[in-house]
Order: structure tokens, then C-alpha cells, then sequence
């Protein structure tokens, strides 16, 4: 069972250790001075395992929603821009799962990603709090492309649950499990690295965007690729099927499971300047070895998409 616990709105948690969700006793974690809680040594304070078996319940449920909905005809709507999609299938599975949620767990707060772009306040407090993409690769599931979508549920105390592949049957397990191993490759020039494009396509997005990729495969790397999804994209960064990731203008929902599932298989997750992951930037660089991510951090120019909790359409 994974545990991870963050006493303020930054994520930063440089080690996650495996609990047996006792609890165990309080421990005041330690201010580092500059109002970042510098979580060294994690804590459970209470016991969540029953979290974990409803929530895999729910993905599972959910997942069988999007399986069957991805053979449909799709109402099809757009939301920050005409390229960032949502489909009555996004709706209907997040409202599955905040309703469920919601009944069992009446004091916990919810981050989903389509109440967001209803209104509702993306905001990280110090409540159990769960983070919720219902479709993550929207686009491909509109499309019905190679399948590469996932739902992703995560859970404050950033207890990875169940990521189901929904079409290939691929199935990240909550945190224990097998574990997945990220590559420990160092060399750029061997490495494959996964990005995303994100919602904007103004001009000159686009022209820093390509440069970016261009700095990457000049490197020269083995690849870049696009897969459509952040999340699924990440995922395979835990699964040592690539070297590194990197993008601007994904959202906390996209970043908040995956982040967990590469730290667990000794990968390494940060912001796009090097220093540490805040889940609500809006970017990240995430790789199996710092070498690879400081080679990528240090060929990137930003791309400013703003904050989850702070611009509510999301693009600066
Ligand atoms: O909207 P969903 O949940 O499909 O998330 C995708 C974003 O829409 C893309 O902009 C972004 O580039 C990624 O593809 C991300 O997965
Ligand atoms: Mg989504
Ligand atoms: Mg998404």
C-alpha cells in the first residue's frame, strides 16, 4: 500500500514509505522556513485502507462506463479551447465517482476535472482530498484511437488507486503490487521521451513547443513521441517503457496519480525548472534518472498555461 501525505498545498515528498495502515502516532513535521512543509519522512495518521478498496471498486465501475461508451455515438463539446474536448462520457464518470465518494466520505473534498471547468474552485486544502481525471485522452477516446485512454483517481494522502486502462485492459494496480521499475538509463542520446501538446495553438505556442521538441530530437535522443494522454504518458515512464516526460498546460488531475506511481518505481518527478513538483503549476518533467531530467529541464522554454488554482479557464 502506497502512502504519501502533504501538509500543504505543495507536493513535495522526497520519500514514501509502505504502511500497514496503522495508525500511527502524530508527528509534527518540521517548517523548512519558507512555508513549504519539506516532507522527508511521511506519516499516516489514520488508517485508509478501506479508501483504497472503494476506490478500486469505483475505477473498475467507471471503467466499464468508458468501455462501453467509447463504441457510442459521442456528444462531443469543447471547453479552454477548440482542441481541449469533453464528451458525456467525462461527465458521467466523474459524477459517478464524486457522488459515490461523496456519500461514503461526507468530509472529504474533491478536485475532478469537469466540475473545474464548470466553476468549481480547484483547492488543495488540508482536508483528504481526491483528484479526479474521469478520461484522461479525451481526444483519442472521441476518436477511438488506438485506445490510449485512462481514468485517473487519486487520493490526497496521494494513495494511488486503481488507473484502469479502460480499453486494453491495462491495468496500473494501486501502489503495491508488482513493482514497476523506471529505466535507469543516463544517456539522452539513448533515451525515448513522451510529451503533450496541450490546448493552446496559437502561433507562437506552437513555435515554442516545436522548438522544444526540436532541441530533444537534435540531442540528438532516440525519440520523442505523442501519445495523447499525460497520465498514460507518464505511466510508461514508471513502466521503464520510456526515458523521460516532460510538458506545459497539464492540469493536477493529470499529474496527481501518476507522480506517485513514478516515485514508488524510482523515478524522479519535478517542475520544469528543476525544483520541486507544485501539483498546480500546470507543468512538469518526470524521468527515470535526474540526469536525463536535468538534460531536459535544462533545453526547455516555458510555455506560461497558469495555475490550477488560480485561473480558472486555465490559459494565462
Ligand atoms: O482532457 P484530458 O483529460 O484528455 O487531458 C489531456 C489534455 O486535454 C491535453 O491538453 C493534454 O495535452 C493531455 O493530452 C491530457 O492528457
Ligand atoms: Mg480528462
Ligand atoms: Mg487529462
Amino acid at each position: 500500500m502506497l502512502y504519501g501525505s502533504r501538509r500543504r498545498d505543495r507536493f513535495e515528498c522526497s520519500e514514501v514509505i509502505d504502511v500497514s495502515c496503522r495508525p500511527l502516532p502524530v508527528n509534527t513535521l518540521h517548517q523548512d522556513g519558507t512555508g513549504r512543509f519539506p516532507v522527508t519522512r511521511l506519516f499516516v495518521m489514520e488508517d485508509w485502507s478501506d479508501c483504497l478498496d472503494v476506490a478500486v471498486q469505483i475505477a473498475r465501475r467507471a471503467g466499464q462506463v468508458v468501455q462501453s461508451a467509447v463504441k457510442q455515438e459521442k456528444q462531443v463539446s469543447s471547453k479552454s479551447t477548440p482542441t481541449d474536448l469533453v464528451t458525456e462520457a467525462d461527465h458521467q464518470v466523474e459524477e459517478l465517482i464524486i457522488s459515490t465518494l461523496r456519500d461514503k466520505y461526507p468530509s472529504h473534498r474533491f478536485i475532478g476535472e469537469e466540475s473545474s471547468a464548470a466553476g468549481v474552485k480547484c483547492e488543495l486544502t488540508d482536508a483528504p482530498t481526491w483528484i479526479i481525471d474521469p478520461i484522461d485522452g479525451t481526444c483519442n477516446f472521441v476518436h477511438r484511437y488506438r485506445n490510449h485512454h485512462i481514468l485517473c483517481l487519486n487520493h490526497r494522502v496521494n494513495m494511488f488507486l486503481s488507473s484502469q486502462h479502460t480499453i486494453l485492459h491495462f491495468q496500473f494496480p494501486h501502489g503495491g503490487g508488482e513493482h514497476r521499475i523506471c529505466c535507469k538509463e543516463r544517456d539522452v542520446s539513448k533515451a525515448l521521451i513522451l510529451t503533450e501538446i496541450g490546448a493552446k495553438r496559437d502561433p507562437a505556442t506552437l513555435d515554442i513547443f516545436l522548438g522544444n521538441m526540436k532541441k530533444l530530437l537534435s540531442a540528438p535522443t532516440h525519440g520523442v513521441r505523442i501519445i495523447g494522454s499525460s497520465t498514460l504518458a507518464l505511466c510508461h515512464i514508471a513502466s521503464g517503457a520510456a526515458e523521460a516526460y516532460y510538458q506545459y498546460g497539464l492540469h493536477c488531475w493529470d499529474i496527481a496519480a501518476a507522480a506517485v506511481i513514478i516515485r514508488e518505481a524510482g523515478g524522479c518527478v519535478m517542475d520544469t525548472t528543476g525544483g520541486p513538483l507544485d501539483l498546480m503549476s500546470r507543468r512538469v518533467v518526470a524521468a527515470g534518472t535526474r540526469e536525463i531530467a536535468d538534460y531536459v529541464v535544462k533545453q526547455l522554454q516555458p510555455i506560461n498555461y497558469g495555475r490550477d488554482d488560480t485561473d480558472p479557464d486555465g490559459l494565462a
